[in-house]
């Protein structure tokens, strides 16, 4: 279990946006919460609230049941007795000191610092690179470097600030999964700030979506991309489909929506919603020819192919079925139904994946 980072708390900036942050917390059993919004939406601001490098001025910060912000009691425990780790977005190593040298910068004085040099330089692959300078480094090798500085003196709590932001695609893509796994490892629950939908899918448990300098919402990565709470959030999220419909009858747990001339099934919202917006992944679209045979509890929507755009191993699909859905398919899937702009094919989408969202 690891320990609990809590945080609510006001940020004015003068002639700026006001960031209120209301009952943001980590849980026990989760290693890597991901920070996700747009540009602006106030994600550093609360790491670096709870690095200690920003004061808001309301509200208060704890980790691990202490106290490290309290407006109202007038505590603000300094960012350096708060034992945490920071890699920030530039790595911001010191370029006069070897990878050995940054590695150990935070041990200074320790009779240990050797030891857990080499400890950390053989567990991240550095150990040919001690005596190297950051100026002679890639940048995936100083990401390496930058997150061994900050794990040294085994802080409490991990903070990464768009640790692959300065990369290129293909290293950011490698050092993706190889970095899931050192925040595993490292057994230090971690607070990660991304823009990036992939890379908060692929390194966060748990995920903390802000917008607009507010907390909009958070839980398990996957149950929030699956049910996002809010129009809001899903087109945070970048819902692939989303489209204005209206519940005409709820029945054995079901709810018929009308979109345009379209209607679709999906599972009975909680509340008794009838104006929505109706949301759908692309990847829970399937695709398949005309004539195939029904799968029973799915949408069944005859459309025509519009646009075709690869992404990657993925193309992207959008078919017009009264009105636009997105759906993504391997190449090979593409290839296989001889997929171009103007086929006729019959979409798929499973009830429990069009998401009803009350509209606002
Ligand atoms: N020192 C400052 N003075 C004035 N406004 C600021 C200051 N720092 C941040 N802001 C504003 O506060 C808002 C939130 O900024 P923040 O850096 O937390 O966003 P972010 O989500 O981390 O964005 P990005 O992804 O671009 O780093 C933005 O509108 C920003 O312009």
């Amino acid at each position: 279990m690891n320990a609990v980072l809590q945080a609510s708390f006001e940020r004015r900036f003068p002639g700026g946006p006001v960031i209120r942050v209301e009952d943001f917390a980590t849980r026990p059993e989760v290693a890597v919460t991901v920070l996700f919004g747009a540009s602006g939406s106030g994600k550093t601001t609360l790491l670096r609230a709870v690095a200690g490098l920003d004061r808001p001025v309301a509200g208060s910060v704890r980790f691990d049941g202490r106290v490290w912000y309290d407006a109202h009691r007038s505590i603000h425990v300094p960012a350096r007795h708060r034992r945490v780790g920071l890699v920030p977005q530039d790595y911001s190593l010191f370029p006069h000191l070897t990878v050995a040298g940054n590695v150990g910068y935070g041990l200074r004085g320790r009779s240990n610092r050797a030891m857990r040099v080499a400890e950390l330089l053989e567990w991240l692959g550095l150990e040919d690179l001690e005596k190297r300078y950051p100026g002679e480094l890639s940048g995936g090798q100083q990401q390496r470097v930058a997150l061994a500085r900050a794990l040294a003196p085994r802080p409490g709590l991990l903070l990464l600030d768009e640790p692959l932001a300065a990369l290129d695609q293909p290293t950011r893509l490698r050092l993706r999964g190889e970095l899931r796994g050192w925040l595993r490892e490292a057994g230090i629950p971690a607070l990660l700030v991304t823009h990036d939908r992939d890379e908060a899918q692929a390194l966060g448990d748990d995920i903390a979506v802000m917008s607009g300098g507010r907390l909009v919402q958070q839980g398990p990565v996957s149950e929030v991309f699956a049910r996002p709470g809010s129009a809001e959030v899903a087109d945070i999220l970048l819902v692939e489909t989303m489209v204005p419909g209206v519940v005409e009858s709820v029945a054995d747990g079901i709810a018929r929506v009308r979109c345009g001339e379209v209607m679709l099934k999906a599972l009975a919202p909680e509340t008794g919603m009838r104006e929505v917006m109706v949301g759908i992944r692309a990847e829970d679209v399937s695709l398949s020819a005309p004539d195939d045979s029904p799968a029973s509890p799915r949408n069944r929507l005859a459309g025509l192919v519009r646009e075709l755009c690869g992404q990657g191993v993925m193309v992207r699909v959008e078919v017009e079925c009264g009105f636009r859905l997105v759906a993504l398919l391997t190449r090979e899937a593409c290839a296989e139904m001889a997929l171009k702009e103007g086929s006729r094919v019959v979409a798929s989408v499973k009830a429990p994946r069009v998401h009803l969202m009350e509209r606002r």
